[in-house]
């Protein structure tokens, strides 16, 4: 089956920053946390995936097509909720899904209603007085009513509370299981990817450090405690970071076989997806 999105070779240079040769892919029906610290590159991604970066070299294929060919029309397909929003502050709600509206061939009017109800917000009400968790709420009941099949967003739980967090992620699996066919979305906030995400990619520095199922991810990884005295030479290698205390350390490795073998009485734990973020940063290599 094609994939949703497919990125190869994606290069674009600011003076102080790039993307290298940026690749990735999302299959059908997964939803993919993009993943990295501040300044590592995501919303540069995001932004050329949408045609609103113009990027130096690779390609970029939404729905099997290249969307240097066909943007507009492939944009469409695309659900997008992106940080700054790009709302007039002025307007009601009602006013600026007024304009919002019309650029879509598939705007469901009735959808858009059920989502506005469903997110307790008041049409009538001004973009500027809303708070973030309602303006991000009102992003996503736009991005939702126009039989989107894939769903981009930046950073959207980003600054909300936990309640609303967990009321958008529960809104993003229904979208899955109902009518959407790919989610991807960026974060840092690595916990709400460990209830809701399928996938994995990590981003850093503008170079992808690994694209994998996270429950792969969660498998292939442990947290190690013991005694600093079973570090030497040899087995610090078989960690890809390692925080050595007095008397003990915690490391995070990716050779558990290895480790259970030479050091059977260290204590190993299932690591959160950001152990593995910061232990693959930490060591900066790309698979
Ligand atoms: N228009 C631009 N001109 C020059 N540099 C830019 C431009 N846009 C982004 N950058 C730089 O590119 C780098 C990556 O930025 P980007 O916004 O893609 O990262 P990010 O991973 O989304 O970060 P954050 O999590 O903080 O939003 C940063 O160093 C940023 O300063």
């Amino acid at each position: 089956m094609e994939n949703i999105l497919e990125i190869s070779k994606l290069n674009k240079s600011y003076t102080n920053f790039s993307l290298t040769d940026v690749s990735f892919s999302l299959p059908d029906n997964s939803i993919t946390g993009f993943i990295g610290v501040n300044g590592s590159g995501k919303t540069t991604t995001i932004r050329s995936i949408l045609g609103l970066v113009k990027f130096n070299s690779g390609i970029i294929k939404l729905f099997g097509q290249d969307i240097n060919k066909n943007i507009k029309t492939l944009k469409e397909r695309v659900g997008v909720v992106l940080d700054e929003g790009g709302f007039y502050e002025e307007f009601s709600m009602s006013e600026m899904k007024g304009i919002v509206a019309p650029a879509y061939k598939n705007w469901q009017e009735q959808d858009y209603k059920d989502y506005m109800e469903q997110f307790g917000l008041n049409p009538k009400q001004k973009i500027s007085t809303l708070s973030k968790g309602m303006k991000m709420k009102f992003s996503l009941a736009l991005a939702l009513s126009h039989k989107a099949e894939l769903l981009i967003m930046d950073e959207p739980t980003s600054g909300l509370d936990p309640l609303i967090r967990s009321q958008m992620l529960k809104i993003l699996a229904d979208y899955i299981k109902k009518s959407g066919r790919a989610v991807f979305f960026s974060t840092h906030i690595t916990s709400d990817l460990e209830q809701i995400a399928d996938r994995l990619i990590l981003i850093d520095n503008g170079r992808i450090l690994f694209q994998e199922k996270k429950d792969t991810l969660l498998e292939a990884y442990r947290i190690v405690k013991g005694d600093s005295r079973l570090l030497n030479t040899e087995s610090r290698k078989l960690f890809l970071s390692l925080n050595p205390m007095d008397c003990s350390f915690i490391g995070l490795t990716d050779k558990p076989e290895e480790i259970a073998r030479i050091m059977p009485d260290a204590l190993m734990e299932r690591p959160t997806i950001e152990n593995i973020m910061l232990g693959k940063i930490e060591r900066g290599d790309a698979s």
